[in-house]
């Protein structure tokens, strides 16, 4: 059943205490410093939030330090842990116990190596919550790839991943790269969506998988150079070669199958 705010009381009461009012695209920007050298978020005007179709060049900020560059769009259920990855992918930390809960749309830049080619990736992090959809779906239509996440403790969040894929359908290009992310993959114990379950649904859709931990970093680099990769194959379609994707190895793979690490 769709429940876009699937999320346990627990998460609820942070999220009253802790809650935001300014919407993050907002709130980031004072922050953002000159010499953080893979960022460029403090280029957005202050009193705006940013348009979908922004390109940055027109701040003239963006210049020759990359190949290729592409936007990418986190979606899934409020609570699965995009604001997680973001932050761990590009700051190598983890937000622990300090759930606060998206709003509207923010995002982050970083270049990755892709083969010696740079990819810049404007990476996106949107609110899963529903009474932010229309927002986040002018977003969709500019997006080149998309990350999608589910939470491997919450079968809700699993269970709404078709109808997170239906809006993608609607909203999105047709050529859209889509990644889907099982996250929280560290919970052990707490597990409520088995590995299979996703790779299944990953393989009807016909989109590539992964299992992720933004607590540990598992896969969350892997998850990235995947979709860089994707978008190096775009931007030159006749070396498809480069789409295979690369997971690491989970802590059973480690120990059960020495041949896939
Ligand atoms: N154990 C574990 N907890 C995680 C992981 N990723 C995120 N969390 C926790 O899950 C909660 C929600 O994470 P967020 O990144 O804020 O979730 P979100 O998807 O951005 O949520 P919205 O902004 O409401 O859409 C936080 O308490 C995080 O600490 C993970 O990989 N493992």
């Amino acid at each position: 059943m769709w429940n876009p705010n699937s999320m346990d009381h627990r998460q609820m009461e942070k999220r009253v205490i802790v809650g935001r009012v300014r919407p993050t695209w907002a709130r980031n920007l004072p922050e953002a410093r000159d010499d953080d050298e893979s960022s460029d978020v403090n280029m957005m005007p202050q009193s705006d939030p940013p348009s979908p179709s922004d390109q940055w060049d027109k701040h003239g900020k963006l210049d020759d330090k990359y190949d290729v560059f592409g936007k990418v769009m986190l979606l899934g259920d409020s609570g699965v842990g995009k604001t997680c990855m973001l932050v761990r992918f590009r700051d190598g930390t983890f937000l622990a116990g300090n759930y606060i809960s998206t709003v509207g749309i923010d995002f982050r830049n970083k270049v990755v190596a892709v083969d010696g080619i740079k990819v810049k990736l404007q990476i996106w992090d949107t609110a899963g919550q529903e009474r932010f959809r229309s927002v986040t779906h002018a977003y969709y239509r500019d997006a080149h790839a998309l990350l999608l996440l589910y939470d491997v403790t919450n079968k809700t969040s699993f269970d709404n991943i078709r109808a997170w894929l239906g809006e993608i359908r609607e909203y999105a290009q047709d050529d859209v790269v889509i990644m889907l992310l099982g996250n929280k993959s560290d919970s052990g114990l707490e597990r409520a969506v088995r590995r299979e379950e996703g790779q299944r649904l990953a393989r009807e859709y016909q989109v590539s998988f992964m299992e992720t931990s933004a607590k540990t970093g598992l896969n969350v680099e892997a998850a990235f150079a995947h979709v860089a990769r994707a978008l190096v194959v775009k931007a030159d379609p006749a070396d498809p070669a480069r789409l295979a994707v690369r997971a690491q190895p989970s802590q059973e793979q480690r120990s059960s199958c020495p041949p896939c690490s």
